[in-house]
């Protein structure tokens, strides 16, 4: 059911070769960069290659029976135990280097079920603009992540001498807007990896999510976003132990160099099997926007370290404010030709926001939905005490108050590593 590595080798390899310019037919696409024109043999195309004096006839073949695909060599008879290993081995090394030189991340994305053998996934270049560094957030967590990733891919021999498989998951969490999406972008470019994105809407059963994931090659981040959703609307025909088995079940017979991330609005909601310790390694919470994240924002739009109205927006910030950092960057786009009006506008909108939201009691409503998804034990009493006092909380004490009972929570929830940074509501965790 996979991919043969050594097929995706070779193409790629004969269609570096100069005389993919010789044959009949060759397909022209544009490259990584915009003047960059990419030769390609087009089907039932022949091609010869030169190695140690003899000559390799090959031919690109397409079956008209069923649309498979085959590379076809012929090397002469006298030739073939002289050459044939080596020249595999010269096209395994050429492959790497090409490889390494266009450092080219690719997207894939899951087409519809179809009956054709060339595998599901269908690729692009990958050009989402995010880096690790254009997303702003608490320095600390980020440079976890990192070194996280660092040692990840540097630890093959490590997780060997385990018996273990050389994988890795994280989950980011938070609220939409936040920068999970832009983070991940910033993941695969940072470990060099092709992304697969499952679109869950795409996949027909759990076989067909199995399916998907033998055709994933190594040194790829495999995405599932808005997972709690999926799981919510049951708007999908994998089953929960679908999900299961594609975290972690699947990898132990195939598989390695891999890097899973899901992405989710929040994790109250989601059945707790999918969260127990040892099926996601790390999960981090996206935080909405807060004063220190504003700077970083303002700095990367505006081009602004200081600025005489920033005193008033860290008061904005203390009255338990907040946007997501999308909406704030919006808003510093919209007006980058004068700060001074972005910040007065991203002033007047926290304010709003925290007006319309106290006003509204959408916060109270809010903490009832998250609160509801949690034991008796870990909401307590205190559901009763925090909307008796609704109106004269501030949304940050809420917060505060909502804090104090996750980590009350995730006390009892076993032997969680928990890494927090103090003050900080970017958090991390590495189980
Ligand atoms: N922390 C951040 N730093 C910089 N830009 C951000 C950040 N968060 C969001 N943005 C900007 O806001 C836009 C939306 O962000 P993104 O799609 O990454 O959010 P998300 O958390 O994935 O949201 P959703 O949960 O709705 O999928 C992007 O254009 C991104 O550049
Ligand atoms: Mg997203």
């Amino acid at each position: 059911m996979q991919e043969n590595q050594l097929y995706r080798r070779v193409l790629t390899y004969l269609n570096s070769l100069p005389s993919v310019e010789d044959s009949d037919y060759a397909n022209l696409y544009s490259g990584a960069k915009s003047n960059d024109i990419v030769l390609a043999l087009d089907d039932n195309q022949t091609l010869i290659d030169t190695f140690l004096s003899a000559r390799l006839h090959w031919k690109n073949e397409k079956s008209d029976r069923d649309g498979s695909r085959a590379l076809i060599l012929k090397i002469r008879k006298k030739d073939k135990r002289r050459i044939l290993r080596p020249y595999l081995q010269h096209i395994h090394t050429a492959f790497d280097e090409i490889d390494q030189r266009k450092k080219e991340v690719r997207l894939y994305i899951n087409a519809e079920a179809e009956t054709e053998r060339n595998g599901r996934w269908r690729s692009l270049p990958f050009s989402h603009p995010s880096t690790i560094d254009t997303v702003a957030m608490d320095a600390d967590v980020k440079n976890k992540i990192k070194s996280d990733m660092e040692s990840f891919l540097k630890s093959r021999q490590y997780y060997h001498r385990l018996g273990r498989v050389w994988k890795r998951s994280y989950l980011l969490y938070g609220p939409s807007g936040t920068g999970k999406s832009s983070f991940v972008a910033g993941m695969a470019k940072f470990l060099c990896y092709d992304v697969y994105n499952i679109d869950l809407s795409n996949v027909t059963d759990d076989s067909d999510l199995k399916m998907l994931l033998l055709q994933t090659t190594s040194k790829s981040l495999i995405v599932i976003e808005d997972l709690d959703r999926y799981l919510a609307a049951k708007s999908t025909a994998v089953s929960l132990s679908g999900i299961l088995n594609f975290m972690d079940g699947i990898f132990s017979c195939c598989g390695e160099e891999r890097v899973m991330v899901f992405t989710m609005n929040g994790k109250d909601q989601i059945d707790p099997t999918v969260l127990r310790p040892g099926r996601i390694d790390v999960h981090v919470y996206f935080p909405l926007c807060d004063f220190s994240a504003f700077k970083t924002l303002a700095s990367s739009h505006l081009g602004l370290k200081e600025h005489k109205l920033f005193p008033q927006v860290e008061e904005v910030f203390q009255t338990g404010a907040s946007l997501s950092p999308a909406e704030i960057g919006e808003i510093m786009i919209s007006n980058r030709t004068s700060p001074s009006r972005a910040i007065k506008t991203v002033i007047t909108a926290l304010q709003t926001n925290n007006v319309d939201r106290r006003g509204s009691g959408n916060i109270g409503q809010r903490l009832t939905q998250s609160l509801s998804g949690r034991s008796y034990e870990e909401s307590g009493e205190c559901t009763g005490s925090l909307f008796s006092r609704e109106g004269s909380h501030t949304i940050k004490e809420f917060r505060k108050l909502y804090g104090l009972l996750r980590r009350s929570g995730r006390k009892n929830s076993a032997d969680l590593d928990v890494l927090e940074k103090e003050n900080s509501r970017h958090e991390i965790e590495v189980k």
